[in-house]
């Protein structure tokens, strides 16, 4: 069946002279966060050269050998490593077709690091641009603080990457070239999902294309799967940055600000891409210790450690209901076979 979809304007948000037009911006990034959930960040001051040598970073590592990349495995209880074919969405309940690499600042990336003789410079490179995404997520988290009547600096300490349980995670990630088959089979991408984090910097390579969003979720804790979609082309010509909300901040404003599913489509119908496809995340996430609650307090309060364990669990038990549907077994069998987060399948995101 053809996709349907719809024209959505993502708004377009620059963030030059910072400084002097912070009233203007926030309101413009309030806009965007209380509707579409998404819009694209122009003037960020990442140079676009230190994008393209994150870019060429990330086509190294993943050029390694599976048996050089399998020494950094993925870890489901830090939220870091390598992992391939291994990720399963609530949406699909099959893996997305696809490897990806996750890293970090704090103690979660302790031994995850590749030892520098196998890719000499790559964590230079990496801790590199991540401060610099991490320069432009305070900024949004200033202005997001003032939306929600917040003193400026809140959101920024709740996600300070200098502290040992900084949770923020960079996520390399390369989608395998998928044959153009009418066999039936479907090469999932990145099945649709929300986010879990606060807000997701998202950086695309020109022409590979595939992000496409569906908005229209009310609450962050609900799942919900409309089935009309917006395309959101990379535009690396204006070095911009696609943003959008994750489950945090949603639920932090009270679901005030939207967390907005979104997918890289399988490809299958004329006009997709079928390439091969990298990007690149930046998904800020709070601290283990930080207090998480809204200001009208719709939720009880929880830290970020209980945070992080709560979305890979309800995200978990949600990928069991799905694949045990399409088995033909029943939900009341879910809740015993729910496990700790150490035995989950990779869900992050
Ligand atoms: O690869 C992309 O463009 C999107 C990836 C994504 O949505 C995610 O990893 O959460
Ligand atoms: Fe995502």
């Amino acid at each position: 069946m053809a996709t349907k979809y719809l024209d959505r304007a993502i708004p377009r948000i620059s963030l030059a002279d910072f400084d002097n037009r912070i009233d203007g911006i926030t309101s413009e990034l309030v806009t965007a966060a209380e509707n579409v959930g998404f819009f694209c960040l122009v003037d960020h001051g990442i140079p676009p050269a230190t994008v393209e040598t994150m870019f060429d970073n990330s086509a190294r590592f993943f050029s390694q050998d599976d048996s050089i990349k399998a020494k950094v495995p993925f870890s489901p209880q830090n939220n870091a490593g390598w992992e391939k074919n291994a990720q399963i969405r609530p949406s699909t309940g099959a893996p997305d077709r696809k490897e990806s690499y996750q890293m970090q600042f704090g103690a979660g990336m302790e031994g995850r690091w590749l030892p520098e003789s196998d890719i000499p410079g790559f964590k230079d490179v990496a801790l590199d641009f991540m401060n610099s995404c991490q320069a432009v997520s305070e900024k949004l988290m200033i202005c997001f603080a003032r939306g929600l009547g917040f003193e400026d600096d809140y959101f920024i300490k709740a996600h300070d990457v200098s502290k040992p349980d900084s949770q923020t995670v960079a996520r390399l990630l390369h989608y395998f070239a998928t044959p153009e088959t009418t066999s039936g089979e479907i090469y999932h991408r990145a099945g649709a999902h929300t986010d879990w984090d606060f807000v997701t910097m998202l950086f695309q390579k020109a022409g590979q294309s595939g992000l496409e969003i569906c908005p229209g979720r009310e609450v962050s804790t609900q799942f919900g799967y409309g089935d009309t979609w917006t395309k959101v082309e990379p535009d690396a010509e204006s070095n911009s940055i696609i943003c959008n909300i994750g489950d945090l901040l949603m639920s932090w404003s009270d679901d005030r600000f939207k967390s907005t599913f979104h997918r890289v489509k399988a490809p299958c119908e004329a006009g997709d891409f079928y390439g091969e496809r990298y990007s690149i995340a930046y998904f800020n996430q709070p601290l283990k210790s930080a207090e998480i609650q809204g200001p009208l307090g719709k939720y009880p309060m929880v830290t970020g450690a209980e945070f992080t364990r709560n979305a890979m669990q309800r995200n978990f038990r949600a990928v069991l209901e799905k694949t045990m549907k399409m088995q033909g077994l029943h939900g009341g069998e879910v809740e015993e076979k729910v496990p700790s987060v150490q035995a989950a399948p990779i869900t992050v995101s």
